[in-house]
């Protein structure tokens, strides 16, 4: 029955919506187009109880203003939960709850503007600075995502949208903050690497680096069970901060179990990324991650990537290899090219052959 359900058409012709928002809005259909029909690889691995285990929590100030032994207490913290977990939440940090809220509902306020005027924005390119979309592609005859994005260039220049009102005076505020943080992690990260604080920041040109700020808008789902908002994925930066509207469906990758990530307003979610991967020489692996959808609510998130600069290129730190058991686990390569690469589907199974390759010794 379910299935014949998903079989039905949708009352909407494909080629007249350009975004899932304009789908959903369109239709009152309890079922799903079924080129959405994400089942095969949806529940293929266990989820945890959210008793089993907690994401690891940082209070940033005593990174900023603690006593040396705080400092070396949470640095310790810092990187428990960068080698276990992949992933922690960041508290008392000064990305203010109505910074937060402001931006959340500016980027609402993008999703609400006319589909004409957000075409404007279409792009398909990884490197467009400005560049809307959304997981629907009638063209493709796989899968597609439950799932509409926005997504600017923050760093080193800044692009955004000149719509709707306000919206590029709180993306430069809410980036520059949560870049802040991001400086100050990455001290503490170098020296839990034992190397000296300026080293990451250095050796990934992070004065130049790039910052995506990106908007994911997961529109209710009549069968969420069925379709993704995004699947498992690492993201290619250095890390990631991410909040949300209060509403759930980010999962994380565990010890081979998926957790629900619950992120309250004033916390920064933090994820590590592929470039601390390797810049780590595997030491701190990106974690997987996906974001599910359900029919009650809307969801937004809104994911920073803090990325290396374009052009340099990004190889295992030379103090954490050596000839034997530490051999470099990564190829080099600029950060451009991992984006070029990634964004045509080369380079993921690339980035793991060497992650599998490293593991094998
Ligand atoms: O919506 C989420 O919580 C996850 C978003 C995400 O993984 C991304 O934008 O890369
Ligand atoms: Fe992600």
């Amino acid at each position: 029955m379910a299935s014949a359900m998903s079989m039905k058409a949708s009352p909407v012709h494909p080629s007249k919506i350009t975004t899932v928002k304009a789908l959903v809005e369109s239709t009152s259909s309890s079922s799903i187009p079924s080129f959405y029909n994400f089942t095969p690889y949806l529940r293929d691995e266990p989820i945890a109880s959210d008793a089993e285990d907690s994401v690891p929590i940082i209070d940033i100030t005593l990174l900023v203003s603690g006593t040396p032994e705080e400092q070396s207490q949470i640095i310790h913290q810092l990187s428990k939960a960068c080698s276990d977990w992949g992933c922690f939440m960041v508290i008392n940090h000064d990305v203010t709850e109505s910074l937060t809220k402001a931006m959340i509902a500016s980027f609402q306020e993008f999703f609400d503007l006319p589909e004409e005027e957000k075409k404007e924005y279409q792009g398909n390119h990884v490197m467009d600075p400005i560049r809307c979309g959304t997981g629907f592609n009638p063209s493709m005859d796989k899968a597609n995502y439950w799932r509409d994005f926005l997504k600017c260039f923050a760093h080193p220049e800044f692009h955004t949208p000149n719509k709707p009102a306000r919206f590029s005076e709180i993306a430069r505020e809410f980036s520059k903050r949560n870049r802040e943080v991001v400086i100050i992690l990455l001290k503490a990260i170098s020296k839990s690497l034992g190397l000296e604080e300026s080293y990451v920041a250095k050796a990934a040109n992070f004065e130049l680096g790039l910052q995506l700020l990106a908007a994911n808008y997961y529109p209710t789902c009549p069968e969420p069970e069925k379709a993704i908002g995004i699947p498992a994925h690492y993201d290619h930066g250095l890390l990631t901060t991410l909040v949300n509207n209060g509403v759930s469906g980010l999962q994380v990758k565990h010890n081979e179990k998926w957790f629900n990530v619950n992120i309250p307003a004033n916390v920064l979610f933090v994820q590590v990324a592929d470039h601390l991967e390797i810049l780590s020489n595997g030491k701190y692996k990106s974690i997987a991650h996906r974001a599910l959808v359900n029919n009650k609510a809307t969801r937004m998130s809104i994911a920073l990537a803090h990325g290396p600069s374009l052009d340099t290129v990004m190889r295992p730190a030379l103090e954490l290899v050596d000839n034997e058991s530490n051999q470099p686990a990564y190829v080099e390569m600029t950060y451009r090219e991992f984006l070029e690469l990634q964004q045509t589907g080369r380079l993921r199974s690339k980035f793991q052959s060497d992650i599998e390759q490293s593991r094998a010794v």
